[in-house]
């Protein structure tokens, strides 16, 4: 197998990590699937990276038709929305990688196509949208995570997409335990991101608060159970990962950097998922129920729905 034409979808802040590497790939032709006003803007603009402006071929979802490799990198609000252009995107040879957080996209995107084609992946980057386009740093940066759900671990289209990543600055892992990695990041993220973002403090809060490690920890036992009953082994992951990575203390996670900047979150992705997962499973999460109708609301403070001041008052009633 050979990769040839390389589609990205949702050319944001992962994106522009894929975009950067693979703009080094003289063997490849790279595209940005876009349709509509975004579509014009990709090509009049191109996308700013580290401070460099990057022009990759600009394609409507029928002139990606059949790509080799389509990497999905929307936010999950997108996701839905881009099923219909995902289907129209991919051929009988096309291998899909969605680099999306969670645990859920996969089963989202195999809605419309076939499970066949996808192969399961995530990415732990720092990547953040500022006025001047988007910032990562290459050097610290962990990279893509892909890999084969079982045997044979080293497929043909594993080997290909290895190939395509060489010398490109890109950094990857590919593991046999995919799945068990992409739930190890889950769990990260339900704990981490989202009781800092309803406390709307760094990191540091979870070593400097007993109230917030207490959280975090509900939360986790939550995620674990479901990983559990699913069958999901989380014990390579915790050998493999020893104190995490370092962190500064003042760090805001990705649902903290959307509550800030006024965005909707990507709460449905976490503590969403978990909810409708616990239900399935039969297995009580209180903790993410909780995190997520907190979050919910912080979207709607956000979007100016808990205004009273002024004209705006009126008298409401509590038991
Ligand atoms: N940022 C990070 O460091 C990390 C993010 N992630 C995960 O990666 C995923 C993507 O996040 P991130 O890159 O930050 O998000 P961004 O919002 O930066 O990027 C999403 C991109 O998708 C584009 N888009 C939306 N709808 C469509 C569509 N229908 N067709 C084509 N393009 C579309 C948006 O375009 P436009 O701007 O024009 O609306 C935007 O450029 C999320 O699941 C996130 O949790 C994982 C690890 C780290
Ligand atoms: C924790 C981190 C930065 C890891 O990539 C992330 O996924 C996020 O901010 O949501």
């Amino acid at each position: 197998m050979n990769i040839k034409r390389v589609a990205v979808l949702g050319a944001g802040a992962v994106g522009s990590y894929v975009i950067w590497g693979l703009s080094n790939n003289k063997d490849i032709t790279l595209g940005v699937i876009a349709s509509g006003e975004r579509n014009e803007r990709l090509k009049k603009r191109g996308i700013m990276i580290n401070g460099t402006q990057y022009t990759p071929e600009v394609w409507t979802p029928e002139e990606a038709k059949n790509v080799d490799l389509l990497i999905v990198s929307l936010k999950y609000g997108s996701l839905r929305g881009a099923l219909d252009d995902i289907q129209t995107i991919v051929g009988e040879n096309t291998t899909v990688m969605s680099l999306m957080n969670g645990v859920d996209s996969e089963e989202i995107i195999s809605e419309k196509i076939d499970r066949s084609h996808i192969l399961y992946s995530f990415i732990k980057v720092a990547s953040q949208g500022k006025e001047d386009g988007y910032h990562f740093d290459p050097e610290t940066t962990v990279g893509i995570y892909f890999g084969e759900l079982e045997e044979p671990y080293e497929s043909e289209r594993v080997k290909a997409v290895n190939d395509i990543f060489e010398n490109t600055g890109l950094h990857w892992i590919i593991t046999d335990d995919i799945q068990a990695e992409i739930w190890g990041k889950f769990r990260l993220n339900v704990c981490n991101n989202l009781p800092q973002a309803i406390l709307g403090a760094g990191v540091g809060c979870y070593e400097d608060s007993e109230h917030m490690s207490a959280i975090r920890e509900g939360l986790r036992r939550e995620v674990e159970a479901v990983a559990k009953a699913k069958g999901i082994d989380l014990s390579k992951i915790n050998a493999k990962s020893g104190r995490g990575s370092a962190v500064k203390a003042s760090a805001r996670y990705s649902t903290l950097q959307d509550i800030d900047a006024g965005r909707h979150t990507e709460i449905d992705m976490f503590s969403g998922a978990m909810m409708r997962m616990g239900k399935e499973l039969g297995i009580a999460t209180p903790y993410n129920e909780y995190t997520y109708h907190m979050i919910k609301a912080l979207e709607e403070k956000n979007d100016g729905v808990f205004q009273y001041q002024g004209g705006n008052d009126r008298v409401s009633w509590s038991k």
